[in-house]
Order: structure tokens, then C-alpha cells, then sequence
């Protein structure tokens, strides 16, 4: 069952996503009359007046952590609804960056979903994992600037759409993977990785976990790489996927070692059994005593 705060963020996003809907019949003039030309309508002014409403309407209506579950739903459903806008009426150089706005709205907006579903009980305002850590930030600005430059001194490259078609491709498996790993966890997985073992926590070995141990990095990793193939941003492709090796190196590593001591033999048997999914990383080994 969805908790509350994940059928709150519903309607945040829902009502982001609006925003679309009133242009559209802005756009019809159903609003200004048949005499208005159509290009009265600017999507940056009604960009603007719709956030400043949304907003204060989503402050009277809620409190405390609803409110900040609700106005970070809005902004993803805004993200998502400038994307599409982007995506169908800028030039061609500026459609890669529109496609890049969809991609990360969905993410961040399943992730939180998928919590409200799967795990209502670990579900905070965080769950959207907006503000995952500085360096998630740093890096999301960095991809900006690269992709600005770019525009800037070498336009037609942005308008090469079939390498964002496979950033596209690549992302879509990226999330299905990482969603699948939540979904088939369920109450099992935690976006904190746990120090302590749970009563209710059990080893999940089927699914997708029987494909990769740790499918919901896997899934993550391919996704960074292909939001930056979806801008074509040849720097930070490089970039982020070396700094997302070493993040889940790390991740893995540590995150390995506490499910050894949560499930020990039965851990160390699913080890043997199944690979963990990236190049080049092998987690936390323990090698059997020999008898
Ligand atoms: C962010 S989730 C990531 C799960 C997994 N590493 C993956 O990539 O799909 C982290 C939490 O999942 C739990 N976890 C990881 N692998 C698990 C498994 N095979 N069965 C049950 N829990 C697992 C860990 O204890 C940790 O608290």
C-alpha cells in the first residue's frame, strides 16, 4: 500500500506536470478568445506565473515534512512538463538538454514512488534523493556548464540527436534495472545502507539480484552515463563514469562487508553464485577455510 506523503507527492507532481495542460489551452486561446494571436502566449512567462501559484499553493495547503514531500514533487513535475515543452518546441541544438530534464525528472520522481510503495516505513522528504550528496550536485552543475560551452562554441553537435537516441536507450535500461532491484527487494532495500541486520531483513537472491548482486547499482551507473550521452557532453561521459566506478567501488565494498555479517555462509554461497554487475569491482571476498 502507497503511504500518505506518496499520494501527496502524486498530486505534486501531477500538478507540475499541469503546467503543460494550461499551455495547451493558452495556446488554443481558450482562455484569451478567438481575436489573441497564438504567440501571445510566452512558455517563460507562463513558466513563471504557474511555479510562483503552484507554490504558494502547495505552502497554504501543507505542513511540516507533506509540505516538503509536496513542493519537491511540483518542482520534478515542473522539471518534467519545461523538459517535454523543450523537447517538442526549441531548436534542435537545445532538444538533447529538454530530453536530459524528462530523464532526470523520472528518475528522481520513481525513486521516491517506489519507496512510498515498496518501503513506506523509511520514507523521509529525502527519498527523492535530490540532495544526494554535494558531489551529486557538483557534478549535475558541472554537466550544465559543459553543455553550455558546448552550445555555445559548437552548436551542431547538439543537434547529432541519434547519439542521444542511445543515451535514451541507455538510460531506459539503466532506470528499469535499478527500479527492478527495488521493486523485487521491497522492504528490503534501504536507500542508507544498513549497519545493523533488522528482524524482517532476509537475503534476496531472486530477480534481478540473480542476475547482478547489486542491480540497483548497476542500473544507477549505466544511468549517469547515459543522462550524459543523452546531452552529448564528451567530457563529462568520461567524467561520470569514472567518478560513478569509484563511488560504487567504495559502495559496494563496505555495503558488502555489513551483509556478510547480517547473513555470513548464506552470503558467501550467493557470492560464489552470482557476479556483481560493473567492470573491474569484486566487493568484499572472504575465502573458505579449507578443511
Ligand atoms: C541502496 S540498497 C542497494 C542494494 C543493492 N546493493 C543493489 O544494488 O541492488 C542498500 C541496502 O540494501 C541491502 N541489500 C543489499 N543487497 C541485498 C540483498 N541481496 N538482499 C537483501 N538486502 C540487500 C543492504 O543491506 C543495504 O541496507
Amino acid at each position: 500500500m502507497i503511504s500518505k506523503n506518496g499520494i501527496v507527492s502524486v498530486y505534486g507532481f501531477l500538478l507540475g506536470l499541469s503546467v503543460l495542460f494550461v499551455w495547451l489551452l493558452l495556446q488554443n486561446n481558450v482562455f484569451l478568445g478567438t481575436y489573441v494571436d497564438r504567440t501571445v502566449v510566452n512558455p517563460l512567462h507562463l513558466f513563471i506565473v504557474y511555479t510562483a501559484i503552484s507554490n504558494v499553493l502547495v505552502r497554504v495547503v501543507n505542513r511540516g515534512i507533506t509540505y516538503k514531500v509536496c513542493a519537491q514533487a511540483l518542482f520534478l513535475g515542473l522539471v518534467m512538463a519545461a523538459g517535454l515543452l523543450i523537447s517538442i518546441q526549441a531548436p534542435a541544438s537545445w532538444k538533447p538538454f529538454g530530453w536530459y530534464m524528462c530523464v532526470m525528472a523520472i528518475f528522481h520522481y520513481s525513486e521516491f514512488l517506489s519507496i512510498a510503495v515498496c518501503n513506506p516505513k523509511t520514507l523521509t522528504s529525502s527519498s527523492f534523493m535530490l540532495n544526494h550528496s554535494v558531489a551529486y550536485g557538483v557534478a549535475a552543475t558541472t554537466s550544465w556548464l559543459e553543455y553550455l560551452l558546448w552550445h555555445y562554441f559548437l552548436r551542431d553537435m547538439k543537434t547529432i540527436h541519434a547519439i542521444s537516441y542511445c543515451g535514451l536507450v541507455l538510460c531506459a535500461f539503466g532506470e528499469a534495472l535499478r527500479k527492478g532491484a527495488i521493486w523485487t527487494a521491497r522492504d528490503n532495500f534501504t536507500h542508507l545502507v544498513q549497519q545493523e541486520k533488522t528482524q524482517t531483513h532476509t537475503l534476496v537472491t531472486h530477480g534481478v539480484y540473480s542476475w547482478f548482486r547489486h542491480p540497483s547499482y548497476v542500473g544507477w551507473f549505466y544511468w549517469s552515463i547515459g543522462t550524459q550521452i543523452v546531452m552529448i557532453n564528451p567530457v563529462c561521459v568520461v567524467a561520470y563514469a569514472l567518478a560513478s566506478w569509484k563511488f560504487f567501488k567504495d559502495r559496494i565494498y563496505y555495503e558488502e562487508i555489513t551483509l556478510l555479517n547480517f547473513f555470513g555462509e548464506d552470503y558467501i554461497s550467493y557470492q560464489e553464485k552470482v557476479g556483481i554487475g560493473l567492470p573491474f569491482i569484486r566487493g568484499f571476498v572472504v575465502t573458505r577455510d579449507k578443511e
